[in-house]
């Protein structure tokens, strides 16, 4: 189903354009296509493991800072809804990944159809890439607003998980989320958050697959 969802996502791709790549496995056989394809593309990723595919598949990179316009952006997701609310927690580069979006003409999420959702379940915790000093007030107002809070750790490092720009991962998890807009806006309020992983009025599409039909969101 990923290779379909990439080879469907192939389609949307022009020579000449600026295209940027997200994280994960169906993003990567995207690469492998445009390689084959021999797309005459540059590529903008959030992502050091796609920017080492792109890298390995001979596709040329450019850094994020130097471009302000993306032509097409796809890019995985944890959950997405109907409205083009999205959630991304694993892969903790949700900064990256918006600033890309933020940039994109079209940010189009690529999933199978067990990640669409009427409304954004929040099966998946909201990661937040955090200011390391403002650990401790963060996880207080995060409380009062109803959610409870993970730091990310990994056993491959002391300590906890840090971002690529050298912050803290948390992970808050909230369930019964009546309004998605007013929980993005009041987590972005607190001081001391750098992103939050819910992307809002961001994504322009999906495409979505599952055994038998490809559809597109929008
Ligand atoms: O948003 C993400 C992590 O937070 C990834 O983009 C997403 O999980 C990738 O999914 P897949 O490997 O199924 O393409």
């Amino acid at each position: 189903m990923k290779r379909k969802c990439a080879l469907e996502a192939l389609k949307y791709i022009q020579d000449g354009m600026i295209i940027g790549l997200g994280g994960g496995s169906t993003v990567a056989y995207l690469v492998e296509y445009l390689s084959q394809e021999k797309k005459d593309i540059q590529v903008v990723t959030p992502s050091y493991q796609t920017a080492q595919l792109c890298l390995q598949y001979q596709l040329p990179l450019l850094p994020t800072w130097s471009v302000d316009n993306i032509d097409i952006a796809f890019d995985g997701c944890d959950e997405v809804d109907l409205k083009l609310n999205a959630l991304k927690s694993g892969g903790a580069i949700h900064t990256k990944e918006k600033i890309i979006a933020a940039m994109a003409k079209q940010y189009v999420l690529l999933v199978d159809e067990s990640k669409v959702y009427e409304t954004l379940p929040f099966h998946h915790s909201v990661t937040l890439e955090i200011i390391p000093e403002s650990m401790s007030i963060v996880k207080k107002q995060i409380e009062q607003l109803g959610g409870k809070v993970h730091m990310r750790s990994s056993k491959a490092k002391d300590g906890f998980t840090m971002s690529d720009h050298g912050n803290f991962i948390m992970d808050a998890s909230f369930q019964h989320v009546k309004d998605i807009k007013k929980l993005n806006n009041d987590l972005n309020n607190i001081v001391g958050i750098v992103e939050t992983s819910l992307f809002v009025g961001l994504v322009t599409s999906v495409i979505s697959v599952d055994d038998a039909h490809v559809r597109v969101i929008k």
